[in-house]
């Protein structure tokens, strides 16, 4: 059996207060390395409670969470910090540009947190807007921008330093359908030509089926047992 890149087990996380929110609750996965997986469900089903997890901004509240190997479960948060710097990239819906930043800067910022000597990482920084079409745009900044060049820049930024993990939490949410199919095109060629795990969250089907191999559907932070949308191009997988 090939690596897995997450293997989550009976993993829970609750909000505190009066009224407990489980807002992903006893729920276990394995996606293995370079799979591409689509997350849908109703809107507060877990979806980005789920991605944050994955993503080491947030600790489980109960169970256990291995990405790329680390124990996230068990991490500190210095280790948590190194984990978000080396081992994933993310994209988001609102894009999360710096606005103040060029295009270039904003792509080369997890090269200078990880260190990188200027002239590498402005060297890799401009590849990496080579490789998302936007050679012609180094030094606009995110308002001289359309929305689909922005998240071509987050995307550049996201993969910038060969993360093993990428999550993307609708990546499409705020552009139009044609763009829409650009973006998340792009997004699952260079994770695939690089070998890239992805998990997308996305409202829509469409989407889920033509980017991944398998959308797992989640309902009251759980994964939906019997459910499972294969590409009609591609064999069906199993659901979870
Ligand atoms: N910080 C928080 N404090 C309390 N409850 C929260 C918090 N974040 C999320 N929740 C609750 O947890 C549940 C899951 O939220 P989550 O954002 O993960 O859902 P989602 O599937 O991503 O929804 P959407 O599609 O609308 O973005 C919801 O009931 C939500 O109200």
């Amino acid at each position: 059996m090939p690596a897995a890149a997450i293997v989550a087990q009976s993993l829970s996380k609750n909000y505190g207060g009066t009224d407990v929110v489980w807002a992903v609750k006893d729920l276990s996965l394995r996606v293995e390395r370079g799979e591409r997986v689509a997350i849908v469900g109703k809107s507060g089903s877990g979806k980005s409670t789920l991605l944050n997890l994955l993503a080491g901004m947030d600790h489980p509240t109960a169970g256990e969470l291995t990405v790329a190997g680390r124990n996230l479960h068990q991490s500190t948060h210095q280790e948590m910090a190194r984990y978000r710097l080396e081992t994933v990239g993310v994209v988001f819906q609102a894009f999360q540009l710096i606005p103040q930043r060029t295009a270039l800067q904003n792509v080369e910022l997890p090269l200078l947190l990880a260190g990188i000597h200027r002239q590498q990482r402005q060297a890799r920084a401009r590849e990496a807007l080579a490789q998302v079409g936007l050679s012609h745009r180094l030094t606009h900044h995110p308002y001289q921008l359309s929305g689909g060049e922005q998240q071509r820049v987050a995307i550049a930024r996201a993969l910038i330093h060969a993360p093993q993990l990428v999550l993307a939490d609708e990546p499409t949410g705020n552009l139009d359908s044609a763009t829409s199919d650009d973006i998340v095109s792009l997004l699952s060629k260079l994770c695939e030509e690089q070998g890239t795990t992805l998990l997308l969250v996305t409202h829509d089907d469409d989407v889920a089926r033509r980017t991944c191999r398998r959308t797992i559907r989640m309902s009251d932070g759980r994964i939906c047992p019997a459910d499972s949308t294969p590409s009609p191009l591609q064999p069906p997988e199993r659901t979870h």
